[in-house]
């Protein structure tokens, strides 16, 4: 059974015009989807729907096979614990006046997870290759590449089987970059990852299957080798072409 299922899912802010437009994917547990768009196709907002924290205007979204239903308070709780995210900028997204532990340690605490606390947290941080000691710091005391690892440990530390990355390197710069595409690496081996991206070359390099988005509509999805050497949309083309390393990559 696939983890997350959109049929026919639009989605317009308020009563504006649609930014979605009868989205259909899967999301299969031990396949990593690339979702690439160009800004403002719709990226984010099908990370929201899926997280729950909007509902479609029209069609369904199922995780395991039940309704994404966010007033139905006991699927909730096991779908906050089974799903995780991880947001764009690593300077706005922790909270400045937590140490690192409790900011790790929040989701374990806001689902009441039975586990032993300092340990589950020093498992996060080991994963993510950062030091014990980091858990009495504060996040301004971290780099952009440090403060990402941080925000994936608090994704990772309930033992998610699904994390949704929105633009995770954007603001770092390339070197850091390519740490934490090896970090998105091994973690894959144990969680499935869901990559939104306006880099094809980035996700191309954890995804196996890319959804490519125009403009709120999906224009063309399938696995990503095979996007990467036949794309058949001329807008997938465009967005191969705008990303010069691709070559290095493919
Ligand atoms: N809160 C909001 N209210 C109204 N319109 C919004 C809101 N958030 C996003 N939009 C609009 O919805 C469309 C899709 O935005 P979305 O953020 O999902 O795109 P994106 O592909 O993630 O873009 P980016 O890469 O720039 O974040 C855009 O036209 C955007 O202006």
């Amino acid at each position: 059974m696939s983890l997350v299922d959109l049929a026919a899912v639009s989605f317009a802010y308020g009563r504006g015009r649609s930014v979605l437009d009868g989205v259909d994917l899967r999301i299969e547990a031990g396949r990593n989807l690339g979702i690439v768009g160009e800004s403002g196709s719709g990226k984010t907002t099908i990370l929201r729907l899926m997280l729950g924290l909007a509902r479609p205007t029209a069609g369904r979204i199922a995780f395991r096979g039940e309704p994404l239903d966010p007033g139905n308070r006991p699927f909730m709780r096991g779908f906050r614990r089974a799903v995780q995210a991880v947001f764009q900028d690593p300077y706005s997204s922790l909270d400045p006046r937590q140490k690192v532990a409790d900011i790790i340690a929040e989701p374990l605490r806001s689902l009441k997870v039975e586990t032993d606390v300092d340990a589950a947290v020093a498992g996060a941080l080991a994963s993510v290759d950062l030091p014990p000691d980091t858990a009495g710091r504060y996040p301004h005391e971290f780099s952009g590449g440090q403060r990402q690892r941080i925000a994936i440990a608090r994704a990772i530390v309930s033992r998610p089987d699904l994390v949704l990355a929105d633009e995770v390197v954007s603001a770092l710069d390339l070197t850091t970059r390519i740490r934490i595409v090896d970090l998105l690496k091994t973690l894959s081996e144990k969680t499935t990852l869901v990559l939104v991206s306006h880099d094809i070359g980035f996700v191309a390099l954890l995804c196996h299957d890319l959804v490519i988005l125009e403009k709120g509509r999906i224009v063309e999805q399938g696995p990503a080798r095979d996007i990467l050497s036949a794309p058949r949309h001329p807008y997938t083309r465009r967005l191969l072409a705008s990303t010069p390393r691709l070559a290095d990559f493919a």
